[in-house]
C-alpha cells in the first residue's frame, strides 16, 4: 500500500478511548487534556514521504457505531484505539473488537490494535490511583517482572499465546495490559498463529495485524505507529 499515492486510515474505538487524540498525535497537532466528543466524522491529512495520508477519525458514542462499516470500505488500514485505563469497560471493549475483526475480516484490511493511555497504567504502578485510593507499594519482585513489561516490537520473541498469563483485570493490576504480549492474550488475540479467540468460537485472521501500547498525552510510541504504518 506504500505505492499508493494516498493511504485512508480509518480509527475507531468505543468513546473517551482517545481516537481523536490518537489523530491529532498523528498529524502533529498538541495533546488536548479537555477534548469534545466526536460527532459523526472528522478527517485530517498529513504526510509521508510523498504519500498523502487521510485519517478519517470517527465517532465512538453508542449512537454513531452503525457508521463505522461505510468507511471500513475505503480504508486501507485500520486502527482500533483502547482506553487501557478504564477496567469497568472490559468486557464491553472486547466484544466490540471482535466485531469490528469479524466485519472487516474477509476483506483482509490490514489492522492495528492500540492500547491508549500508557501514562495513567504507569500513574497506577507507583501507588497513585485514578480514583484516588492507596495501593499497597511494589515489592522487589513486582519490579523485576515489570522490566521485562517493557514495551514490545510487534514481532515478539518467542512469543506462545497459550503459556501467556491471564489475569482477573480490575484497577489494582490494568497496568499488565502495558505488555503487549499480555494485551494481546486478554483480547483474544493469537499473534503468532493468526487466531482470534472468542468465548463462543474462533476464526483465523486473514490480514496484517499488529498491537501497540501508546500514551497520546506523553507521546510515547506514537512514532511507532507511523513506522509500522511505513512498513506495510
Ligand atoms: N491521560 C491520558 N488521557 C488521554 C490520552 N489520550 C486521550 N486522553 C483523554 O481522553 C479523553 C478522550 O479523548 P478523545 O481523543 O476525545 O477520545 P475519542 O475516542 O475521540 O472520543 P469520541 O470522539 O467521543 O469517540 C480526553 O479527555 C483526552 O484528553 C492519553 O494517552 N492519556
Ligand atoms: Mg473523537
Amino acid at each position: 500500500i506504500f505505492y499508493q499515492k494516498e493511504l485512508n486510515i480509518v480509527i475507531v474505538g468505543l468513546q473517551n478511548s482517545g481516537k481523536t487524540s490518537l489523530t491529532d498525535a498523528l498529524t502533529s497537532k498538541p495533546f488536548e487534556q479537555d477534548t469534545i466528543p466526536t460527532l459523526g466524522m472528522r478527517m485530517e491529512h498529513f504526510h509521508l514521504g510523498l504519500n498523502t495520508v487521510r485519517v478519517f477519525d470517527l465517532a465512538g458514542q453508542d449512537r454513531f457505531q452503525h457508521m463505522w462499516k461505510r468507511y471500513f470500505a475505503r480504508a486501507d488500514l485500520l486502527i482500533y484505539v483502547i482506553d487501557l485505563s478504564d477496567s469497568t469497560n472490559w468486557p464491553q471493549v472486547k466484544q466490540n473488537l471482535h466485531q469490528v475483526i469479524c466485519d472487516t475480516n474477509r476483506d483482509s484490511i490490514p489492522m492495528l490494535i492500540v492500547g491508549n493511555k500508557i501514562d495513567l497504567l504507569i500513574a497506577l504502578e507507583s501507588g497513585s490511583t485514578i480514583s484516588g485510593r492507596k495501593l499497597p507499594k511494589k515489592t522487589a519482585a513486582d519490579q523485576n517482572a515489570l522490566e521485562q513489561w517493557k514495551y514490545m516490537a510487534p514481532l515478539l520473541r518467542n512469543y506462545e499465546y497459550d503459556d501467556i498469563p491471564t489475569y482477573s483485570l480490575d484497577e489494582t493490576n490494568l497496568y499488565v495490559l502495558r505488555n503487549v504480549e499480555t494485551l494481546s492474550k486478554e483480547l483474544g488475540l493469537d499473534l503468532k498463529n493468526g487466531i482470534l479467540h472468542m468465548p463462543e468460537s474462533q476464526i483465523y485472521l486473514d490480514r496484517d495485524l499488529a498491537v501497540f501500547t501508546i500514551s497520546c498525552k506523553n507521546g510515547d510510541y506514537v512514532r511507532d505507529i507511523i513506522d509500522w504504518i511505513v512498513q506495510l
